[in-house]
Formats: structure tokens, C-alpha cells, sequence
């Protein structure tokens, strides 16, 4: 019979060692191919290196394939702060956030899905906010889609094809008891060829509203994201799959009095995650 050595605390805390140094040598290697990555991605001639829809597809990929004891939390965060910082050493930037509605909820989204060596900026209002970013080179701004009608109708501020636009909707993996899972909207300069459309946002300014546009937006796989007064007008935030045909969406707001009509960005689709056990 042979017998199996017993498994010490020192043989377990060598074997996290291996474990650590591989992590790290396989870090280090992963940030070692960003130069040759500048050099394809041609970051320096747009001047940012955000890819939201690569962002999206890795972060579901690891949810998909997550198993074990290890929170999902941590490996979001982990990876979150991973492809941040690897983003923010291709071209520096700071995220800007709005705190009028509360610091804490935008200061937990902001360190979740981009660590700590990426500054965080607050301002008092969202016009500073996407003023900042308009006259940075390459920052994020994030907004609160939580507020209602309280935030205004900041997202008017994106219309005009040299202004901000939305690239990202946060967090990317949705879940119950998500540790930052505030939602918001991700701005940033408009980001061109690299941004992904399967959710396309607009701008609507309508006269009214009526429980029927609902209907007729959601025909149309639209539904409204954000809403609020706007002078005698009411301003919305559509956010439909990016399969549909504008004009359809314009249809469907049409019996509202509809004044005008603008695309603000797109993101990629959500991803709800449900646990299997
Ligand atoms: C590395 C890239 O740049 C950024 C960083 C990513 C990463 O670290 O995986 C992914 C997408 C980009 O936002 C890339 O475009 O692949």
C-alpha cells in the first residue's frame, strides 16, 4: 500500500506561491504586447483605446464559463480593473461622474469597472461632466440612470456629431445583489468604427405622453430610458436594438408631437446573468 503524504499548511502555501507568480508573470506578459497594440490599434492617431464591445464579450465569456467557489463579483472586479488599466496605459484617462444625486453609488461604479490608478473626477452637475469629456482627449464621463427626472435631461448635451456620445452601458454582467450595480451610461468623444451598435439611443422631444407610445416603441424592440420635463416639452432617452430602423422609432413617436430626433450612442446588449448551481 502506498501511503499519500499529509498535506501540510506549508506545502498548501507553496502551492498559492506557484499560483501567485504564475498570475503575476502572466499579468506581465499580457501588458507586455500593449506597445505593439498601440502601434495596430492606431491609438494615438484617435487618441483612445476604449473597445466597449470587446469589453462586453470578455465579460461575458468569464461569466459563462465561471465555476467554483470564487464570488463572480471578484472575478468581474478583478478583470474590470484589468481591462481598465490596460486601456488607460494605451492612452491615459480620467473618469468624470456627476454627484448631485450622491457620491457613493457613482464612486463605487467608477472603482468597480475601473480600479484605481484611473482618476476619478466629480462634478457638481452633468453639464460639467460631458463638458470635461468633450474638452478632454480621450475621458469617460459616467451618468446615473437611476434618478428619474431628477438628473434633467443631460443626455440633449450629446446631440451634434462632434459632441460626446453614449459608448457603454455599466455594469456589462446584469445580477441580483450586483456589488456595483447601480446602472449608468458611459460617455465618451465619439469613438467611430470602434463602437458597438446592438443597443442604438436617442433623443426625442415629444409633447406628450401616452401609455400607446409605449406599445408602439417596444414594436419596435424600443422602449424609453430615461424621461423628463424639458420647457413645455418632455424629453426622452430611447434606447432601441440597434436592428431596428430609425424611422420606424420616429413613426412610433410621431402621435406624441414628435419635435425632434437625434442619435446620442449605442452599447452593447445586456447580459443577464443567472446563477446554475
Ligand atoms: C486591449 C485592448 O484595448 C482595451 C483593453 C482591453 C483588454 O485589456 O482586454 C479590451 C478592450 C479595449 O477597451 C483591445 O482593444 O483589445
Amino acid at each position: 500500500m502506498t501511503e499519500t503524504a499529509p498535506t501540510t499548511l506549508a506545502d498548501l502555501r507553496s502551492e498559492i506561491d506557484r499560483i501567485d507568480s504564475t498570475m503575476h508573470a502572466l499579468l506581465m506578459e499580457r501588458s507586455s504586447i500593449i506597445e505593439t497594440l498601440i502601434a495596430v490599434k492606431k491609438t494615438q492617431v484617435s487618441g483612445s483605446a476604449f473597445r466597449p464591445g470587446r469589453e462586453a464579450d470578455i465579460m461575458k465569456r468569464l461569466a459563462l464559463s465561471h465555476r467554483g467557489l470564487l464570488p463572480l463579483d471578484t472575478i468581474e472586479s478583478i478583470w474590470r480593473t484589468i481591462i481598465a488599466t490596460f486601456t488607460y496605459v494605451q492612452a491615459n484617462y480620467s473618469v468624470h461622474a456627476d454627484v448631485s444625486g450622491g457620491d457613493a453609488a457613482m464612486r463605487d461604479s467608477a472603482r468597480f469597472h475601473f480600479g484605481f490608478t484611473v482618476p476619478f473626477v466629480t462634478h457638481e452637475d452633468a453639464q460639467a461632466v460631458i463638458s470635461a469629456v468633450a474638452e478632454s482627449a480621450g475621458d469617460l464621463g459616467i451618468f446615473r440612470m437611476d434618478l428619474g427626472a431628477s438628473a434633467g435631461v443631460w443626455w440633449r448635451d450629446l446631440i451634434g456629431s462632434d459632441r460626446p456620445k453614449i459608448i457603454a452601458r455599466l455594469p456589462f454582467i446584469e445580477r441580483r445583489d450586483h456589488p456595483a450595480g447601480t446602472p449608468v451610461y458611459c460617455i465618451a468623444k465619439p469613438l467611430a468604427d470602434a463602437a458597438v451598435r446592438e443597443i442604438v439611443l436617442y433623443a426625442a422631444r415629444v409633447e406628450r405622453w401616452s401609455d400607446a407610445l409605449r406599445a408602439g416603441l417596444a414594436q419596435h424592440l424600443a422602449e424609453v430610458s430615461a424621461s423628463a420635463a424639458d420647457g413645455s416639452h418632455l424629453s426622452l432617452l430611447v434606447a432601441a436594438s440597434g436592428e431596428s430602423d430609425q424611422a420606424a422609432i420616429r413613426a412610433a413617436l410621431a402621435p406624441a408631437g414628435l419635435s425632434d430626433f437625434a442619435e446620442i450612442g449605442s452599447h452593447a446588449a445586456r447580459f443577464a446573468f443567472k446563477p446554475t448551481r
